[in-house]
């Protein structure tokens, strides 16, 4: 099958022929170039009226050339997420394409496109995906036919974050190779501090942008912001995708998006990959990049699958979500989630490895280590793993004083950012995702939110459920116990706003993961509503908006 792809999003006038006998991709680009700011969506919409029928030309001429008249067996395009007025052109260029070669069409999701690319040539069958491209940043793992958001940016895609710190500079467009360039000339061991955001698996750049730009207005040099912003930024996506693969249990990683041709988030996930023993692949930076050639590629595996457009179903979608698409092209039943192994001596969490020892009375404890990442700048590194575990120490303690199940703290070691917590709960919520525990769940957040409190990562792997034997964890109510766990990322907040976040990050968590999440949610959120304000469920609705794209 050979199909010619169609790309025309935001800046890129893309199209790509891909033989999927041979597995070889044509890519034939024309990118718009702002003159100074950043892309302006009607300039963009009339450089891809200019350069879309030149790219198509270049390729089909090339088809042509090789395969003769029958070259195309179909056309795909980007149907979204973009700019509206490209999408557009985009479109009905490809529906007159589709129409003039009587070949199927075939409407592709660009984010989606931006991850399957990774998967494809990496052959991995279940990765957790890190899409790090200009308007978006999110991760995905597929779960029962569709691709779920495991985490994702709060405020600005990737891009658009340092895009902005360089629109500030007076740098033009695009702004991450500049970045790039200019770390290379800072002082590697003077590190500025910059905000690092982080909950559970989400995370918001608005902070660091804002943050180096008064840096800049200060008289900072530019060099060293831009390195702290790498350090910053790319140590963030490494983290969440950290955490995914923990959630999840997989051991596979791909990369997508025009951020990931940076080579210092490429090392830093490459390096976190290795130290736990996961497998990673990063396209080259032509399928990084926007580019037709990963339209094709997709294309392709959806028009074998069926997976084709009638001409009146074929409107463009401006805010198209990765999660809307139906997977058509994979098996139904494969699923990123590995069932993972309790009960092991030792643990590894995304953070720290986990040693469960029985004191002289016979009662279990966990000695709890954040390890050192390899992948994050030392002073960074030391920064976050010594206040995590203060912190750590700090609320877990004072949640249970609020009548909150969490463990006793027996010890603390700061500079060795270690624990000794008692030994609470027979598994992970993760392991056994169950009705039964979620009212629990609700309560307690409730509760700890009640007591001015944000745990800041409540997930399913932060839940312990079931007795050990040895802990609290029974309620007093008679209820399933569950026993909230990993304080590292909780903080003191009486704002609704944080409290919305807790649910739906612990919501997120379920859903990624859960074939039918609705009952496990609505449990939870009567739970929650039983102790809790109301007003932080109402909130929840604005937070989830938030991650949609604007
Ligand atoms: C919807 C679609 O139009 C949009 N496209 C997009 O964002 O273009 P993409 O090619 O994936 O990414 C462009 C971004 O990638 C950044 N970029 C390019 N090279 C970079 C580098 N070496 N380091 C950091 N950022 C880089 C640019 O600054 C720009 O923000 C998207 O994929 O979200
Ligand atoms: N007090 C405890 N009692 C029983 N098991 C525990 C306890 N603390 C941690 N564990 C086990 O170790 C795992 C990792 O612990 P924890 O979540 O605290 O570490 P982490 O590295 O911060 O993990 P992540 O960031 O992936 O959530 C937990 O999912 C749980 O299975
Ligand atoms: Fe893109």
């Amino acid at each position: 099958m050979r199909v010619l792809g169609i790309e025309g999003t935001a800046w890129c006038a893309s199209a790509a022929l891909y033989d999927a006998e041979t597995d070889s991709v044509l890519i034939e680009s024309d990118p718009y170039e702002p003159d100074s700011g950043g892309i302006h969506p009607r300039e963009a919409a009339e450089h891809m009226s200019e350069a879309i029928p030149a790219v198509v030309d270049a390729v089909m001429t090339a088809a042509e050339a090789e395969y003769g008249a029958d070259a195309i067996d179909a056309v795909a395009f980007s149907r979204g997420p973009g700019l509206g007025p490209c999408l557009r052109t985009v479109g009905t260029a490809a529906r007159a394409l589709a129409g003039a070669l009587d070949v199927p069409l075939v409407g592709v999701n660009h984010m989606v496109a931006h991850l399957e690319i990774g998967r494809h040539q990496s052959g991995f069958e279940n990765p957790v995906c890190l899409n790090a491209s200009g308007a978006n940043a999110h991760l995905l793992g597929y779960h029962d036919g569709r691709y779920r958001v495991l985490g994702e940016t709060m405020d600005a895609g990737v891009g658009n974050a340092i895009d902005k710190f360089t629109r500030h500079v007076g740098w033009d467009h695009p702004g991450g190779p500049k970045v790039e360039a200019a770390a290379a000339d800072a002082d590697p061991d003077d590190l500025l501090e910059l905000p690092y955001v982080v909950k559970g698996m989400d995370f918001s750049f608005s902070g660091i942008s804002s943050a180096a730009n008064d840096a800049f207005d200060d008289g900072v040099p530019v060099e060293r912001i831009c390195f702290a912003l790498q350090e910053h930024v790319f140590a963030m996506l490494t983290e969440v995708s950290e955490r995914a693969l923990s959630l999840t249990g997989a051991d596979e990683l791909v990369l997508g998006g025009g951020v990931a041709q940076n080579e210092r988030l490429r090392e830093m996930l490459s390096r976190m990959c290795a130290d736990r023993g996961a497998d990673f692949h990063a396209p080259e930076p032509r399928f990084l990049r926007d580019n037709a050639g990963m339209i094709a590629v997709l294309g392709a595996k959806m028009a074998r699958a069926g997976d084709t457009l009638a001409i009146p179903d074929s409107a463009i979608d401006p805010n198209f979500r990765p999660d809307q698409v139906p997977v058509t092209w994979r098996d139904a039943t494969g699923s990123v989630a590995r069932g993972r192994d309790d009960g092991e001596a030792e643990t590894r969490g995304a953070e720290a490895t986990v040693e469960v020892v029985t004191d002289s009375e016979g009662a279990r404890r966990v000695i709890k280590r954040r390890v050192p990442k390899t992948y994050r700048h030392p002073e960074l590194d030391r920064t976050l793993r010594r206040d995590r575990t203060v912190a750590e120490a700090r609320l877990t303690s004072e949640a249970r004083r609020a009548g909150v199940s969490t463990p006793l703290v027996y010890d603390v070691d700061v500079p060795n950012a270690t624990l000794t917590l008692q030994h609470v709960g027979a598994r992970d919520l993760a392991a056994d995702l169950d009705e039964r525990w979620m009212s629990a769940v609700g309560r307690h957040l409730a509760r700890l939110h009640g007591a001015g409190m944000v745990h800041g990562d409540p997930t399913t792997r932060n839940v312990r459920v079931g007795t050990s034997g040895s802990d609290g964890s029974r309620s007093a109510d008679g209820a399933a116990p569950a026993t909230l766990i990993d304080f590292g990322l909780a903080f003191h907040s009486g704002h609704v706003e944080d409290h919305a976040m807790d649910l739906h990050v612990f919501e997120g968590s379920v859903r990624a993961t859960a074939t039918d999440p609705e009952p496990l949610i609505e449990a939870f959120e009567s739970g929650y509503s039983a102790v809790g304000e109301e007003v932080v469920l109402d909130r929840l609705g604005d937070v989830e908006g938030r991650g949609r794209y604007r």
